[in-house]
């Protein structure tokens, strides 16, 4: 295989089980330094395609470069290089967490503080508390201090926020955007379109275990060149017009109502938006 920069390089990778082709020959170039978001709806391939790449499953066919190493041959060095957060939880229900987070950051050869860890996923308050004892949510964030204690290379994290309230979410995106300003690699899956929004620096959309489309948040099925729409409200009722010149859309509403335009919106289509459409387009190529 050649040599790359990338964290990761993957051609044509397919993964069966039994009955069914989970992965149908995708390929995926992860940059170093970057957070790259696999979305897709239930049973795409997502995880599947993590697990290959975290050396957890075996491809059936592809080339398959994890941080310069084939993940069916990585060893011990090598899986030390990753973190890993994985949809379901392990469990270690008599250890506190300060104890279990201690542990992991044991199997490590330079490993983050453990205190700090426990600080930056917000569960300081929790640090003596039994493991069994978290709510489905602190669990969630003491699986993430699990997957970063090692200082990890590479952070794999698959839908981590699940079960997270808004300020714990936001406390998460914070603590990834301090990994990536350290170097840090990541790949994340999840169902918030929002939380790649904010967090990626491109994006992959995978549905039925192919590759659909990749391209940065801004940038994703033309979202950039999408025109907007301005909407008001006036005397006859709600209006809306579609346009790709809203400043001069607004400016005309400005001098047309002598100043403050009545509920005056300008939308731009979401990421939600784009992805829904992207998706909906390949159904209807089924049907
Ligand atoms: N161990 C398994 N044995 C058989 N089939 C499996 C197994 N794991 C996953 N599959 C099937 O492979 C396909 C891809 O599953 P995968 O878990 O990779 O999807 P996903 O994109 O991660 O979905 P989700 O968003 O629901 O987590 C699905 O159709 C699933 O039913």
């Amino acid at each position: 295989m050649t040599q790359t920069d990338d964290a990761v390089r993957v051609r044509g990778l397919v993964k069966r089980y039994p009955g069914k082709v989970a992965v149908a020959g995708v390929d995926l170039d992860i940059h170093r330094g970057e957070v790259f978001a696999l979305l897709g709806p239930n049973g795409a391939g997502k995880t599947t395609t993590t697990e290959v790449l975290e050396g957890y499953r075996r491809a059936d066919e592809g080339e398959i470069s994890v941080l310069g190493v084939d993940p069916g041959k990585g060893d011990r060095v090598w899986r030390s290089r990753l973190g890993i957060v994985a949809q379901t939880s392990r469990d270690e229900a008599e250890l506190t967490v300060a104890e279990l987070v201690s542990h992991y950051a044991g199997y490590y050869p330079a490993p983050r503080d453990a205190d700090e860890v426990i600080a930056s996923v917000g569960l300081e308050e929790k640090r003596r508390t039994r493991t069994r004892k978290l709510s489905g949510g602190q669990r969630r964030r003491l699986d993430v201090a699990l997957g970063v204690v090692g200082n990890p290379e590479l952070l794999f994290l698959d839908e981590p926020t699940t079960g997270f309230d808004p300020e714990a979410r936001r406390q998460f995106w914070t603590l990834i955007e301090n990994l990536r300003t350290e170097g840090t690699t990541v790949l994340l899956t999840t169902h918030y379109l929002d939380e790649a929004e904010h967090l990626a620096d491109r994006v992959g959309v995978i549905a039925d275990g192919r590759m659909i489309e990749v391209g940065t948040p801004e940038t994703l099925g033309g979202r950039g060149a999408r025109t907007a729409r301005v909407s008001w409200l006036d005397a006859d009722g709600a209006h809306e017009v579609r346009t790709d010149r809203p400043t001069a859309e607004v400016a005309a509403l400005m001098a047309r109502f002598d100043g403050e335009v009545p509920e005056l919106e300008i939308r731009r289509p979401s990421l939600e938006d784009i992805y829904l459409e992207l998706i909906a387009s390949l159904e209807g190529a089924v049907r």
